[in-house]
C-alpha cells in the first residue's frame, strides 16, 4: 500500500483534556476518507496535530511515504472551520482564492498569466465566478465555504484536509462540495474530510476513520462502515465532560440509534 499519510503514537492533550490518545494509522493514496465520530472526539485535533498547528507529543508523522511535513507542505491543503476565519478581514472572494497560486500570500501583483486562468477555474468548478469581486463579509455560509474550497483548488495539492466543509451550508453548496471530493479523487488526490452526517457516508467517502480519542476503525467504508464500529464509536467510548450534545449528531437518529452520547 502506498501510504500518504503515516502516524504513528500521536497525542494530544488540551491542559486536563486527552483530545487524542496514541493515534497509530496509515492513509492510503487516493482515497476519499471520512473523519467521523462525535463532538470532542478529537476530529479537528487530529488535523490540526498533523498539520503541526498545534503541538502533539513525540511521535511519528510522515507523508507520500517517507516526506516530513515540511518536505511536504507545497502538496497540502488545509480548508478551516469557517468559524476559525476572519470573515470581516476588507478582501474579496477572487483574492482569497487567488491565494491558492501566489506564494506572496498578499502580493497579487505577482500572478501570472497562466495563475489567473487557474483561479478562474476554481471559481468556476465552486461557482463563485459572479460573485469574484464581492467583500468575503458579504457571502452566505456555503458561499465561505466554497470560496476556501477554491482556493484549495488554485493550490492543486496532491493531499487535502477539510474540516466540516458542509457545517452551515445550503443543499447547492453541499452537491457542489460533495462532486468537487469525487473530482479531487477522480484526478488521483487524497482527501480527509471531517464529516458529521452518517447517512451520507456510504456515498460520498470510500475510506473511514471512526475516532474517538482513540482510532476505533479504519478502512474501506464497505469493510468497516458497520453498526459495531458505529456503536462503538458514538456510544461506547467515555465522553469528554465538557461537550454538550447538538444537531451535529442528527445523523445518529436518521440512522436509528435512540441513545445521545
Ligand atoms: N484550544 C483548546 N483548548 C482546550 N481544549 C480544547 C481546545 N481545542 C479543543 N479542545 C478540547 O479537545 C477535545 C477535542 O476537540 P476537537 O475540537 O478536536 O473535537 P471534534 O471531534 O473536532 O469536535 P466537534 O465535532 O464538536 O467539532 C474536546 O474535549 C475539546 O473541548
Amino acid at each position: 500500500m502506498n501510504s500518504i499519510i503515516t502516524i504513528e503514537n500521536l497525542s494530544v492533550r488540551y491542559q486536563q483534556t486527552l483530545a487524542l490518545n496514541n493515534i497509530t494509522l496509515q492513509v492510503p493514496e487516493n482515497v476519499r476518507m471520512a473523519i467521523i465520530g462525535p463532538n470532542g472526539a478529537g476530529k479537528s485535533t487530529f488535523i490540526k496535530a498533523i498539520l503541526n498547528l498545534i503541538p502533539a507529543k513525540q511521535h511519528k508523522l510522515s507523508f507520500f511515504n517517507d516526506l516530513t511535513l515540511k518536505q511536504a507542505r507545497s502538496k497540502i491543503a488545509y480548508v478551516p472551520q469557517t468559524s476559525e476565519v476572519n470573515w470581516h478581514f476588507p478582501t474579496t472572494v477572487k483574492d482569497v482564492v487567488t491565494m491558492g497560486v501566489s506564494s506572496n500570500r498578499w502580493g497579487f501583483q505577482s500572478v501570472s498569466e497562466e495563475q489567473k486562468v487557474v483561479v478562474s477555474h476554481a471559481l468556476e468548478a465552486m461557482e463563485l465566478t459572479d460573485l469574484s469581486n464581492r467583500q468575503i463579509s458579504q457571502l452566505s455560509g456555503g458561499q465561505k465555504q466554497r470560496v476556501f474550497i477554491a482556493r484549495a483548488i488554485a493550490q492543486d495539492a496532491d493531499l487535502y484536509f477539510f474540516d466540516e466543509p458542509l457545517a452551515g451550508v445550503d443543499m447547492k453548496s453541499e452537491a457542489i462540495i460533495m462532486a468537487q471530493l469525487k473530482e479531487f479523487q477522480d484526478k488521483g488526490k487524497t482527501s480527509l474530510t471531517v464529516h458529521h452526517d452518517l447517512n451520507s457516508v456510504p456515498d460520498n467517502f470510500d475510506y473511514v476513520l471512526f475516532l474517538n480519542k482513540e482510532v476505533v476503525a479504519i478502512g474501506p467504508t464497505v469493510d468497516v462502515f458497520t453498526r459495531d464500529n458505529i456503536d462503538n464509536a458514538y456510544l461506547n467510548h467515555s465522553q469528554p465532560n465538557n461537550i454538550e450534545p447538538s444537531s451535529k449528531q442528527s445523523g445518529l437518529h436518521i440512522l436509528g440509534v435512540d441513545q445521545h452520547v
